[in-house]
């Protein structure tokens, strides 16, 4: 472990506090942990506990895309005690203590120098070197990455085998069992055997026209407060030009968003239900995207997840609910479904490869209307918009394989 690395990776003061290996010197003695696992906690809890509530994002919705850049508008710097019941809370709460970090530590630490090393061989290579602070920024960077990573990995392992045990308490799954708020009856049979064939459902009133007039006020309400904001990287590549920002059920304001409030609690209940209906393996998620497509803004055709190691971010299940009034077909911005393209489950029972995707469905984001459909086998996209248009998203992961082969 080279002792530059760390020192660099934090804070000047930090810096002076920590003692660490000499350069070169791979062991990990105690004294090294200590100070490694002190960096770690620095990291987590900088700036406003930004990278602990970016670790939360990713382990509710089982991601680590790059589309979540986006402000959380709704974390709560005190936990309340629903988040203390709350089962993700609790195992980001147990994978962050320090006796857990110690034991991450040293994996931790050695795959982020090990990432430093190649970005900066790279750059040699082109010619380029960094100065003294921009080294410094990139190596906090990096550590924070790995460090979120491996524990969004600890924590996936740790739910995927309380799931195997059979475990009620089964980590972020969503088990039906330990479902008590509702009587999971919130999806029409037709919706739900449209997600499961043809890949995608679409569901009218899935909250009254009362609280789904609320919602479109209180997102009004939040898109005027400034609070959503452009997804630099993807505006800049030209793929969407939304606004979006992250919520979750404890970041609403009981008082001011009851409409919200009332919407999450029934989008929460989808896995549940789903689960309890057709196995999908599904895990609960509680972290929603709040979109704003201002007139003339899209959002190119793509995929919210995949099969393959590179795209595949753990989501399966897209949710989406739209509260935007009396829309028009010439107001555009619908949602275009492609047909489904058969995945490795469907083709190793025989279905045929598609070669080019086919337009299926262009979907009005009409008030009230719900859509789920399978985030790796339906492409789909946002056609350019006249008129400003909400769009409340859940993502709900699970893995590959179970309910997949449905056709
Ligand atoms: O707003 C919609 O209808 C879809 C948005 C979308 O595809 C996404 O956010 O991934
Ligand atoms: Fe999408």
């Amino acid at each position: 472990m080279q002792g530059g690395f760390l020192e660099k990776a934090i804070s000047k003061e930090a810096a002076e506090r920590v003692k660490v290996a000499e350069a070169g010197k791979k062991d990990w003695d105690e004294a090294t942990i200590d100070s490694t696992v002190k960096i770690l906690q620095e990291i987590l809890n900088d700036r406003n506990r930004r990278a602990k509530q970016d670790l939360e994002r990713r382990v509710r919705s089982g991601t680590g895309v790059r589309e979540f850049r986006g402000r959380c508008c709704g974390a709560a710097d005190e936990p309340t005690p629903e988040a203390e019941q709350d089962i993700a809370y609790r195992l980001i709460e147990d994978f962050t203590k320090p006796s857990a970090l110690r034991e991450a530590a040293g994996p931790i630490m050695e795959w982020a120098q090990e990432i430093f090393g190649n970005v900066k061989r790279k750059g040699a290579k082109a010619g380029q070197s960094m100065d003294e602070e921009t080294e410094i920024q990139v190596m906090r960077d990096v550590v924070k990455e790995c460090l979120i990573r491996y524990v969004v990995k600890l924590i996936n392992v740790e739910n995927s085998e309380s799931f195997a045990a059979n475990s009620h308490d089964a980590g972020l799954l969503a088990t039906p069992q330990g479902y008590t708020i509702g009587d999971l009856e919130s999806l029409d049979v037709d919706c739900i055997k449209g997600l499961m064939e043809r890949g995608y459902g679409i569901q009218e009133n899935f909250l009254d026209a009362d609280k789904t007039g609320d919602v479109f006020r209180e997102l009004e309400m939040i898109d005027y407060d400034g609070k959503l904001s452009v997804v630099q990287q993807q505006k800049m590549v030209g793929h969407r030009s939304d606004k979006i920002c992250w919520v979750n059920y404890e970041g609403l304001d009981r008082e001011k968003q009851p409409g919200l409030l009332e919407l999450f609690k029934k989008m929460i209940s989808i896995p549940f239900e789903l689960n309890k209906k057709c196995n999908l393996y599904l895990q609960a998620s509680g972290s929603f995207q709040i979109a704003s497509y201002p007139p003339q803004a899209f959002y190119k055709k793509h995929l919210d997840g995949g099969y393959d190691a590179k795209l595949n971010n753990g989501r399966k299940v897209t949710a989406i609910f739209y509260a935007n009034k009396d829309w028009t077909p010439s107001e555009g911005g619908q949602l275009r479904i492609y047909k489904r393209r058969p995945n490795p489950y469907q083709l190793e029972k025989g279905a045929e490869e598609m070669k080019d995707d086919q337009v299926e469905d262009d979907v009005d984001p009409t008030a009230g209307r719900l859509v789920l459909f399978r985030s790796r086998d339906i492409p789909h996209e946002v056609l350019v918009t006249q008129r400003k248009r909400f769009a409340v998203s859940l993502w709900l992961p699970g893995p590959a394989g179970p309910g997949d082969d449905a056709a």
